[in-house]
């Protein structure tokens, strides 16, 4: 890309680099009282901007934490309002964006940066790859009757708007996270309380009460077209343990005025039908890839996390941060470099695809992903990869 300047944004330049975001995903510019909300939701110098004779591009991103497998937090990068003029696409500004947000993350220390993407086609070039996956389904209310061993619960009480972000931002940072959560910083919480004020349907807010304080919540709204259903839709649910997740769904089975309710890209192992006499009264109805992983400092990602079972050595090929390209020793002790010869050949990208549980080492080399030097490695490798629960980030951003 040639006549193009990069740079981060000044402040007074953000509402234009949200105006561009938006038009190139089709939305109007955020009305005044909006942005007043939203323009807390960026953080400082993490919003960039390529300009030929105006603003063309941006990217912006925001601290946080990502929970790898065995629990430790890796220091990661959360990337969102990524946007091309559309008179200006197919010109590598995008690739000039990533480059200097890889380099901006280089320079911070940053180990993983992560996404939801808009379309397929767009990240795994620059070495991005699924790491979590979600599932939605529709519970039929009235079907839905929790068998008798479904424990009790605690008590559930409706908080309002304002109380919101303190009350929830206390109890996400104490539930439990499994691989591909994320901590909410400030920023994600700012962003989390102008979208609560947003929507013609009015949002409701519980939380739910164990032993040791709000170990649970959930954020929805019911909406209801002319003759139609109501349905109520979980916009945000979380929680610590199995009382918790028995008690919002009892409550949630006791509001009022409401058919159905719609669960958006939940985790794959949740066992909702299991509440159930009927386990139809769930009806998975879509999903897909969550959030994609670029792990941008490979040596100290897989140091990270928890390995079990043989030791193997991996061949990282990373054609975009050459310094990642290697070969890696994977054991109970964790990983080092090492010169010794490979079982296991993959690029970076199905590395993060592997790193977090969500696929297979066997899986990913049936579809030409990775490469294993004897058939028979594939059992060691998808225990070592092995996870305890299905990843899910179950934040949007
Ligand atoms: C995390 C998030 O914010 S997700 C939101 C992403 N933004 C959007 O979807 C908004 C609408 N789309 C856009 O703004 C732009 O089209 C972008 C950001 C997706 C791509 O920007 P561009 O500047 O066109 O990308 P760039 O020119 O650097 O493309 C690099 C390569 O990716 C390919 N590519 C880029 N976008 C797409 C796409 N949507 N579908 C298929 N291929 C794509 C290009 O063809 C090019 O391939 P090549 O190197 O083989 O020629």
């Amino acid at each position: 890309m040639t006549d193009h300047r990069t740079r981060v944004l000044r402040e007074d330049e953000l509402r234009a680099a949200s105006t561009l975001f938006r038009a190139a995903l089709h939305i109007k510019p955020a009305p005044d009282e909006e942005w007043d909300r939203t323009r807390h939701a960026y953080q400082p110098g993490r919003t960039l901007g390529v300009f030929d004779d105006a603003l063309i591009g941006t990217a912006r991103s925001t601290d946080s934490d990502l929970t790898v497998p065995g629990g430790a937090p890796v220091r990661s990068a959360a990337v969102t309002g990524v946007g091309v003029r559309a008179d200006r696409t197919r010109r590598g500004v995008l690739t000039e964006l990533m480059r200097a947000q890889f380099e901006d993350f280089a320079e911070r220390g940053v180990i993983a940066a992560n996404l939801w993407a808009s379309e397929g086609p767009i990240y795994g070039r620059f070495g991005y790859g699924v790491a979590t996956h979600g599932r939605s389904s529709t519970v039929n209310r009235r079907q839905a009757v929790l068998r008798p061993d479904v424990p009790p619960g605690g008590e559930v009480e409706l908080i309002d708007v304002d109380a919101a972000r303190t009350v929830l931002a206390e109890s996400y940072a104490r539930i439990s996270r499994r691989s591909g959560m994320m901590a909410r910083p400030d920023h994600w919480w700012n962003y989390f309380d102008g979208a609560l004020r947003r929507g013609d349907d009015p949002v409701t807010i519980a939380v739910h009460h164990g032993r040791h304080g709000v170990d649970g919540f959930v954020v929805y709204r019911v909406g209801r077209t002319a003759g139609g259903p109501g349905v109520l839709t979980v916009e945000d649910l979380h929680y610590d343990d199995t009382a918790a997740f028995a008690g919002i769904w009892r409550y949630l089975l006791s509001v009022d005025l409401v058919d159905e309710i719609s669960l958006v890209y939940r985790p794959l192992d949740e066992p909702v039908d299991l509440l159930f006499t009927d386990p139809r009264a769930c009806r998975v109805t879509g999903g897909g890839d969550e959030t994609w992983l670029r792990l941008l400092d490979v040596p100290a990602a897989l140091a990270a996390r928890r390995w079990a079972g043989e030791p193997l050595v991996i061949e990282v090929m990373d054609p975009v941060l050459e310094h990642n390209t290697g070969r890696y020793l994977l054991s109970q002790d964790g990983a080092v470099r090492t010169d010794e010869p490979s079982a296991v050949r993959l690029g970076v990208d199905a590395l993060a695809m592997a790193y977090l549980g969500g696929w297979r080492p066997s899986a990913l080399a049936r579809a030409g992903r990775l490469w294993f030097a004897q058939p028979a490695t594939a059992r060691v490798a998808d225990q070592l990869f092995a996870a305890h629960a299905a990843p899910w980030c179950g934040t949007f951003f």
